[in-house]
């Protein structure tokens, strides 16, 4: 049965909460650690569902797993690994799309990998072609089978040149994961270079590996033949920072987000402030607010890093009903992200979305079938309604926009946002909302 939450909205958002650790990076470093024959610790890790699955699936592979939630440190012991079997994740299976990024790991230390169907959020196709050409790069063999893949490396691992058609954040990483003990070297061009995927190079480093990355994303690894442990502290999360700066804006309100991190955030920072919100950037966090008057409507495009990231997209699209004018927002790394706007029409919201590249320069989706840029017009007042969360990130931007409508609004699968909102139900009271579960 999917939870239920009841909002009453109309209230401003106001006080103080804090952010821990990136989803996008610790979930990575969780699967990293599996490559080591020593012991990791990695902290300020946010209790969040992608961490239970991660844990879950570690501890099927042999790695113990202790997580000190209050403290936010994770202990991870791969020493054991070689001695487990290849176990079944099946139970796993549609959870997350991390179990993908097993693959070199689990070549590594046991000879052989499952995986299981890939969840995550259904926000395109979410093909995983350029990770099984990577790996098919390095000598595994894949073999598709109804359940998930089995891939196995008769004759080990080995570095490769490789160029990815895109710069894919989840490709870049089964890259590292495979290339840090794979033999010999590899180089990987167009990679993506997200902070979260800066911050799992310098964990593997810590652990042992030679990586370097070049200014024109181009990365290079020396394989080496053992990595031990490493000890990180988790960057904090700038999608879940993003979304509450948004939550501030869209309800005329004013967050400390305690941990928030300006050096990943500067897209999203100057995206906010041209729409007209404030913010102080402070050593303990990021403080967020409407200022009061109008906002302003800009034109958008989502890109990789270091341009305005996707995961921000939602939540700012329901800022943006709030705005005067017209705004258009060309998402080019998904091409079915605009689906969460249909919930927000029947609040009220005026957002149209259209097949064609709007608003900036043709993305690989123009002239195709998928309605990838969005108008939205505003400002128009939200009403409550009775919606359903369709994904992670849309589902925290259908809360904000029940929060900033007048009325009762229910929403219902709330659970999905728990893999990647540590407590948001406690950090939503705690800034004054008026949120109940229903049973
Ligand atoms: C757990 C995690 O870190 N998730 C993030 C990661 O997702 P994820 O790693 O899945 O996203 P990618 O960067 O790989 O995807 C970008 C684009 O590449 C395409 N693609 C990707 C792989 C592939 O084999 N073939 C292919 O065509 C995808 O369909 C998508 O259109 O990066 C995204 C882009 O910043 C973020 O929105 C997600 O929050
Ligand atoms: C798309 C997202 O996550 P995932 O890749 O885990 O589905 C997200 O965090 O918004």
């Amino acid at each position: 049965m999917s939870a239920v939450l009841q909002v009453n909205g109309g209230t401003p958002l106001k006080g103080e909460i804090s952010v821990r650790g990136a989803k996008n990076f610790v979930s990575k470093a969780m699967v990293a650690a599996l490559l080591g024959e020593d012991p990791s610790e990695l902290r300020n890790v946010p209790q969040i569902k992608d961490v239970e699955v991660v844990s879950g699936l570690l501890r099927l592979h042999g790695v113990t797993v202790d997580y000190d939630v209050e403290a936010g440190v994770i202990r991870l012991d791969s020493s054991d690994v070689e001695t487990a079997h290849v176990a079944d994740i099946d139970a796993h299976a549609g959870s997350s799309r991390i179990p993908i990024l097993f693959c070199g790991p689990l070549l590594h230390r046991l000879g052989e990998a499952f995986i299981p169907d890939l969840g995550g959020c259904r926000i395109g196709d979410r093909p995983i072609d350029y990770h099984l050409s990577i790996l098919r790069e390095f000598g595994a063999v894949v073999d598709k089978r109804p359940q998930g893949i089995h891939i196995t490396a008769p004759r080990g691992l080995t570095g490769a040149k490789i160029a990815l058609p895109y710069p894919s954040v989840g490709a870049t990483e089964q890259l590292l994961l495979t290339a840090v003990r794979a033999k010999g070297k590899t180089e990987l061009s167009n990679a993506a270079t997200e902070p979260e995927i800066m911050a799992l190079i310098a964990f593997l480093q810590r652990m042992g590996a030679i990586i370097s990355v070049d200014t024109d994303r181009v990365i290079r690894i020396e394989g080496v033949d053992r990595l031990g442990g490493a000890t990180y502290t988790a960057l904090t999360d700038r999608i879940e920072a993003g979304s509450w700066a948004c939550a501030a804006l869209a309800t005329g309100g004013d967050i400390m987000v305690r941990g928030a991190d300006q050096h990943g955030m500067m897209a999203f920072l100057n995206t906010f402030r041209k729409v007209g919100g404030d913010f102080e950037v402070t050593d303990e966090g990021i403080r967020f607010w409407h200022p009061g008057g109008e906002l302003k409507s800009i034109v958008l495009e989502t890109d990789v890093h270091p341009g305005f990231m996707t995961d921000w997209q939602q939540p700012l699209v329901v800022a943006l009903t709030q705005a005067t004018g017209l705004s258009i927002v060309h998402e080019t790394v998904y091409e079915n992200r605009f689906g969460f706007t249909e919930a927000l029409r029947g609040m009220g919201a005026q957002i149209q979305v259209y097949r064609e590249c709007l608003g900036g320069s043709p993305c690989r989706f123009g002239h195709r079938n998928f309605n990838h840029s969005a108008v939205v017009s505003g400002p128009t007042p939200l009403r409550a309604a009775d919606i359903e969360v369709p994904d992670l990130r849309g589902g925290f931007s259908h809360l904000i926009a029940a929060l900033a409508a007048e009325g009762t609004s229910r929403v219902s699968g709330i659970d999905i946002i728990y893999r990647g909102y540590e407590d948001f139900m406690g950090k939503l009271r705690a800034l004054g909302a008026d949120v109940q579960p229903l049973d």
